[in-house]
């Protein structure tokens, strides 16, 4: 028999060992099979003893074991959760924020999580989406279980808007029902900005901030399909500043610039709202007028050529520069008819005005 590996039965180990001397010397006497036979069962019995002490040893020692990789997991996961650049949280339906990392507080103009915590600890859901953001987000929780790359306007601690991309899923439980919302979110404010002002670039004119040529046309196709579908008449101005070289030519290019930027702003005060204004190139401008007949095209036409012609353009040194466009009008009722042919059209228009003698406004060709 191999020696206990408890202190605890030390004791118990040199009795037993005393009474199985005993035993040995056999004592004689009445009673003395009786006290053999227990010595026997409990030496029996600090056997098993001592097999479920080893054995409980071992589970000690796998526990601890186990204990140690899911420290060591725990800390990796951590220290991702701590690290990493893109927000995330853990809420319950109910609306309390579980756990967020430091990024997710920062985003949202907190120093630590802990703060972040402690100041939301009784919020309602979602604290930082605005009611219709709220309800993009949680319908396409609650619709799909999931919401990828949704992208939300929402508050900062500031009260500056910003722009996230959420990335998130409810969690259920073996018991069934849904218990919570984790998800992951990244701040997007920059990325959209930088979008939008390429977008901008790629859609404007640079001196005069009206719609380039290119992004002109593209509106010119989608308003004449909605015309078509609608069956309504839409008309389109073909506009050219007069004799233009001469006002370079006397008054210098940056003098140009400035009567070409006046044109732009009479056009988007003469005319409404929905009106789509390009800068076709050079002094030539184009308007596209949905849902106006022929002759309601012609009068805004005439309305905006009589403002450029009444409005000076002070030049700084005391003098005034006054001068004239001419515009082509042209349109299309419901038969089919292609921006290229409108612009056609209109450029004809233009010619006829130029030709009638300049500050004029003349409508397209008969036929
Ligand atoms: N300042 C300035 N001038 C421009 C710009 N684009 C084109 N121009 C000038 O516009 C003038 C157009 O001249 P022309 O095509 O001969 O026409 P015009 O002198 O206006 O004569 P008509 O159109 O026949 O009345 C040229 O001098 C171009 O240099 C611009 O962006 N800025």
């Amino acid at each position: 028999m191999s020696a206990p590996e408890t202190g605890l039965l030390d004791n118990e180990e040199q009795a037993l060992a005393a009474a199985e001397g005993l035993v040995r010397a056999g004592p004689p006497g009445p009673g003395a099979d009786a006290f053999a036979d227990l010595t026997r069962q409990y030496a029996r019995l600090l056997r098993h003893v001592r097999y479920l002490i080893k054995v409980s040893d071992r589970m000690q020692v796998e526990l601890n074991h186990l204990n140690d990789r899911l420290r060591e997991s725990e800390q990796k996961y951590r220290s991702l959760f701590e690290n990493v650049s893109e927000g995330i949280f853990i809420a319950q339906l109910d609306g309390r924020f579980v756990d967020v990392n430091p990024a997710l507080a920062q985003i949202l103009g907190y120093k630590m999580p802990v703060e972040f915590l402690r100041a939301h600890a009784e919020d309602s859901l979602w604290p930082f989406l605005d009611e219709t953001e709220k309800e993009r987000f949680l319908g396409t929780l609650a619709e799909y279980g999931v919401a990828t790359h949704l992208q939300l306007r929402m508050m900062r601690r500031d009260g500056v808007a910003i722009w996230v991309e959420i990335n998130a899923h409810t969690c259920t439980d073996v018991r069934g029902p849904v218990m919570a919302v984790e998800g992951m979110l990244s701040d997007i404010t920059e990325r959209k900005r930088m979008l939008e002002e390429l977008r901008y670039l790629a859609t404007t004119d640079g001196l005069t901030g009206l719609y380039n040529r290119r992004h002109f046309l593209e509106l010119c196709e989608r308003e004449l399909l909605r015309s078509r579908r609608y069956r309504s008449e839409i008309v389109l101005l073909m506009l050219d500043a007069d004799h233009f070289k001469t006002v370079n030519d006397t008054y210098g290019h940056s003098v140009g610039d400035e009567a070409l930027r006046l044109i732009a702003r009479l056009c988007r005060s003469q005319l409404r709202e929905v009106d789509i204004i390009g800068r076709l190139g050079g002094e030539e401008f184009a308007v596209l007028l949905p849902q106006t007949s022929l002759q309601a095209g012609y009068e805004a036409a005439e309305r905006l050529r009589n403002a450029i012609a009444q409005t000076a353009l002070p030049l700084g040194d005391g003098r005034m520069l006054r001068f004239t466009v001419s515009i082509g009008v042209c349109s299309c009722a419901t038969q089919k008819v292609t921006v290229e042919e409108l612009l056609k059209a209109a450029d004809q228009a233009l010619y006829a005005a130029k030709d009638q003698g300049r500050n004029q406004v003349a409508l397209q060709p008969e036929g």
